[in-house]
């Protein structure tokens, strides 16, 4: 008797989950994607919650907002992966919504990994956005871990701002060397790979630092 071939399967599962990570430079339109994606599962019909930490309220302090000032209500939280668990589980909102939102996630800690890998074991859609890398161009928090495990990642180009061509590195104008400076244009440019300087020269150069010849 042939074995029987039998094939995927049909039997249905639980409804999946998902991690979809949002990631760029600043202004490659992070937060608008964001904000589009909650608002067209809302047309769905599908209970959303956003959330941004309390680090970054430059434009609003009940929603998320892109810098062309497009916003979605959110509720602000510590940047701390615990204090956001508890948000979701201590008032059972966890159980009153399908699509979860978070803008701002580098600020995060690694316990952000855990909880969004429950959240997803629980069924639920989880769009994560933040930044890539930092000012120095070194991997920011834990963004780049959650590209590693999220079902789908969405890198986005910004426009360099010295030559118009696409920009994956975001320049800090000045010169402060701490991780989190909160700012937008002014204080940060998009830039390409030509044109982005990363700090360890320009700083030097900007403290009058000897700059070590790499040639
Ligand atoms: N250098 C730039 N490249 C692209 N968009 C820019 C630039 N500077 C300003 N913008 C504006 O920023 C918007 C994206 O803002 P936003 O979604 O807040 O980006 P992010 O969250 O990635 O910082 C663009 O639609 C555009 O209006
Ligand atoms: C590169 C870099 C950025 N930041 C800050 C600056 C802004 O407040 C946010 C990023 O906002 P966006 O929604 O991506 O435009 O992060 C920082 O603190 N440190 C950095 O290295
Ligand atoms: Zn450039």
């Amino acid at each position: 008797m042939q074995p029987v071939d039998s094939g995927p399967s049909n039997l249905p599962c639980a409804v999946p989950g998902v991690l979809e990570v949002i990631t760029g430079p600043m202004f490659s339109g992070k937060s608008e994607e964001l904000i589009r994606r909650l608002k067209r599962a809302r047309i769905a019909r599908q209970r959303v919650s956003c959330f941004k930490p309390d680090i970054d309220l430059r434009y609003h302090r009940t929603a998320i907002a892109s810098h062309s000032e497009q916003t979605h209500e959110a509720a602000v939280v510590t940047p701390n992966a615990e204090r956001l668990r508890e948000e979701l589980f201590a008032t059972r909102l966890v159980d009153r919504v399908e699509v979860i939102g978070l803008d701002e996630v580098q600020f995060f800690d690694n316990a952000i990994l855990p909880l969004a890998m429950e959240l997803v074991s629980m069924g639920k859609r989880v769009i994560l956005a933040g930044l890539d890398t930092t000012f120095a161009n070194e991997p920011f928090g834990p963004v780049p871990a959650l590209m590693a495990l999220a079902d789908k990642v969405t890198k986005l180009n910004a426009v360099c701002m010295t030559c118009g061509q696409p920009a994956i590195h975001t320049q800090r104008l000045g010169h402060s060397q701490e991780l989190v400076v909160v700012g937008a244009a002014g204080m940060y440019e998009a830039r390409c790979r030509a044109h982005f300087q990363p700090y360890v020269e320009e700083s030097a150069e900007q403290m009058d630092l000897p700059v070590v010849a790499t040639s």
